[in-house]
């Protein structure tokens, strides 16, 4: 386990102990306020963004300077650089994309079936970064060299250093720190390759490397490039694996998902518009979002003093957004601990809103998660059937998202 993992499990116990109420707590010998309130949440995220900062400072270090970590001027020229090659992706290479490495990913999955009782997140990783690769590089994955385990331990270990609020440090941070190195060096030699000028330059690599030639910008390629990976592909990957256990936690949505599924496919022309309007199977991956939102937190810092609606904020305060604790306030949904599927109105505090963000700062590939994840969804659906293998309720895992610890307990079986 991660040495920042009780995070996750501390959080879903907030959302518990003190629903719908923000909390003054200390994390790490650092006075926190963990906000659960959507209407704070909204305030500090969206209506008076200016006063609140991203708090990455140890992202920063372990990870190195990007669009993710970056506030004012620096997070600009980065934004300005990537977000219209996220605005305007081409969405049905996108729907072809995922549909063929979900289909091989359910066909690897379906294949441990029999060795194991748990999904390999491995697999999932390498469906989203392969689509999200080939989607914005226009390279296969598999040609980069890119060692997406060794990616992935790079993140654990750089979490457990990095999103903590700025204060002590502790003999175990310490400890873990001494890894990173390494890793670091491991992973940013792998992202060189991106740097060969003999592979073809799609016009956001071309973008990114005529950026990184502009000294006054201290952009770097290899820094853009991790949290873009780590953004885009390990964000996707833990939201397929939570859908996966919650359709075989839930056998009679699963059917629901499936006959709807079904059909789309065997019509005379399945388009991803089509597809993006079937209400169920998208409030499905929303609501997957709102139960197990893969980034669960976001850290912020006062500039200056503050109200929130419970209580004031000094300057300087460190501040948690928790998206558990918002999209689980009973004063918003009857049951937040269930799935609905059925209400197709616009809810505050869904998973296809708040577990984006808010604000500025939103992701900025929302809507290409929203469409590959859908498009996964509809081919694993078709292709197998989801079986739990037990009811033990999840112990998690965290590295910047958040996993199940030892994979789901799901059995892929082919249909
Ligand atoms: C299930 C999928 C995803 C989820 C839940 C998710 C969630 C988030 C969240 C919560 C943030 C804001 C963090 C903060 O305010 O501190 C964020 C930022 C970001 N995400 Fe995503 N993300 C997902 C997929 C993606 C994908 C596929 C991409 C790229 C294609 C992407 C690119 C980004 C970028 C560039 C930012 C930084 C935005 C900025 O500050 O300008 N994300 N994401």
């Amino acid at each position: 386990m991660s040495l920042s993992s009780g995070i996750c499990a501390q959080l879903y116990d907030f959302a518990r102990t003190h629903n719908g109420q923000n909390i003054s707590t200390t994390l790490n010998g650092v006075d926190v306020r963990i906000i659960q309130r959507h209407e704070d949440a909204d305030h500090i995220l969206r209506l008076n963004a200016a006063n609140y900062r991203k708090n990455m400072a140890w992202f920063r270090l372990v990870f190195g300077p990007s669009r993710f970590s970056e506030d004012g001027h620096a997070w600009q020229i980065r934004r300005e650089l990537t977000q219209s090659y996220f605005n305007k992706f081409d969405r049905e290479k996108t729907f072809q994309l995922a549909s063929h490495y979900a289909t091989q990913a359910i066909s690897s999955l379906t294949k441990t079936a029999t060795a194991s009782d748990r999904i390999d997140d491995a697999i999932l990783r390498t469906m989203t970064a392969s689509v999200l690769v080939e989607n914005f590089f226009d390279i296969k994955l598999e040609a980069t060299g890119i060692d997406l385990s060794i990616l992935a331990t790079f993140m654990e270990a750089g979490s457990d250093y990095s999103f903590v609020p700025h204060g002590k440090t502790t003999d175990l941070y310490r400890n873990r720190l001494q890894q990173l190195p390494d890793l670091r060096r491991t992973v940013l030699r792998q992202l060189g390759y991106f740097r060969d000028p003999e592979l073809p330059q799609s016009p956001l690599l071309h973008d990114l490397l005529a950026a990184d030639q502009r000294e006054a910008d201290r952009i770097v390629l290899e820094h853009e490039l991790m949290t873009f990976m780590a953004a885009g592909a390990e964000t996707s990957a833990a939201t397929m694996s939570w859908a996966c256990y919650l359709l075989a936690l839930y056998p009679e949505i699963q059917d629901r998902l499936r006959s709807l599924s079904q059909a789309f496919w065997q019509s005379s022309h399945p388009s991803w518009k089509t597809l993006a309007s079937i209400a169920p199977l998208a409030r499905f991956i929303s609501e997957t979002l709102r139960l197990f939102p893969p980034t669960p937190i976001v850290a912020r810092y006062a500039i200056e003093d503050d109200n929130l609606s419970d209580n004031s904020v000094p300057a300087g305060q460190n501040i948690m957004v928790s998206f558990i604790g918002i999209q689980h306030d009973k004063r918003l949904r009857d049951n937040p601990w269930q799935p609905d599927i059925t209400d197709s109105r616009a809810q505050i505090a869904s998973g296809d809103t708040t577990a984006f963000s808010i604000g500025p700062r939103v992701c900025g590939g929302k809507q290409f998660a929203l469409l590959e994840m859908i498009t996964f969804l509809s081919i694993f659906l078709t292709r197998a059937r989801f079986e739990l293998t037990s009811d033990e309720p999840p112990a998690y895992l965290w590295k910047s998202q958040m996993l199940r610890q030892g994979g789901q307990p799901v059995r892929v079986v082919e249909l």
